[in-house]
């Protein structure tokens, strides 16, 4: 279960426990820090907490900036990112974590992607607070397709790749993979990898044997994907799962998402499902008694 996304009512260092309360031995965690090299103080306190709780840390994303203000992810800015890499490496390493989640980052302004909203999406292309939209402003310079956005996503696509080699060079150090993940542009606009053939693409390109897809259910359904088809053609390139109902990113069962073929299909996969949706009060985890 997703420690930053559920018991969000309790301090982070109060979650752990709280997971264990409910039954769970496995948790899972967005980067819970404010930059990519929190104290040592604080790091060993996240990881008393974890161990005092007798949960295992079985995800844990990379410093992804400032979530709550539209940042989703470092791996094109490479200072930052590689920084981070060595801190969260270490953390995974002494709690025992095997999957690091890299978010890619948002597009910059001028890019393609900085137009990535879905059919339907009620918010509008630049809605994340601060980015442009240069299309806009300077018809011609930096429309969608152009040679000049065109070659900002190329070149933010090659210091992804190369700081995902990085990252998944580390990440073996500790017997650790490195997934990577689409997210819904309903609610991440400029998020450039927005389908599993676009991350399993960039998977593609860093070409390492622990490189791989996280799955996450409820972005991909929200993008229209056949999910079951997806468990069935790409099992092997999955390295985690993640799980919520759309619409609403509730609880499973709380959308219309097929769930109990979805769990059916899940059966044989050998690795943990994260619980990644929304609640708020009691009764979160009453589903899984249904
Ligand atoms: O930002 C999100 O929605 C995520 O799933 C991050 O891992």
């Amino acid at each position: 279960m997703n420690l930053s996304i559920l018991f969000t009512d309790l301090p982070l260092l109060e979650r752990p426990a709280a997971a264990a309360e409910a039954g769970f031995t496995a948790v899972e965690m967005w980067w819970p820090f404010d930059g990519p090299t929190p104290s040592d103080r604080d790091l060993r306190a996240l990881q008393s907490a974890i161990e005092d709780a007798g949960v295992q840390l079985v995800a844990l994303n990379f410093d992804a900036g400032d979530m709550a203000n539209g940042d989703r992810g470092m791996l094109t800015q490479t200072d930052r990112f590689l920084t981070n890499v060595d801190v969260a490496v270490g953390l995974a390493g002494r709690l025992g974590c095997r999957i690091l989640n890299a978010l890619y980052g948002n597009a910059a302004p001028g890019s393609a992607h900085s137009h990535n909203a879905a059919p339907g999406s009620a918010r509008p292309h630049n809605a994340v607070p601060g980015s442009a939209c240069p299309s806009s402003t300077h018809p011609g310079s930096g429309a969608p397709g152009s040679a000049r956005t065109r070659d900002v996503d190329a070149g933010h696509r090659r210091v992804a790749v190369a700081n995902l080699a990085h990252a998944a060079k580390r990440a073996a150090d500790i017997g650790a993979t490195v997934v990577v993940e689409a997210l819904n542009s309903h609610e991440n606009p400029r998020y450039p990898l927005t389908s599993s053939r676009q991350a399993l693409e960039v998977i593609d390109q860093v070409g390492m044997d622990n490189v791989k897809l996280l799955a996450d259910l409820y972005h991909l359904h929200r993008m229209g994907e056949d999910v079951l088809g997806l468990l069935d053609t790409q099992a092997h390139r999955i390295g985690h799962v993640q799980v919520a109902d759309d619409p609403g990113r509730g609880y499973p069962g709380s959308g219309r998402m097929p769930y109990t073929e979805i769990f059916n299909k899940l059966g044989t996969y050998e690795g943990h499902v994260g619980l990644e949706y929304r609640h708020e009060g009691p009764g979160a985890f009453d589903w899984r008694n249904g």
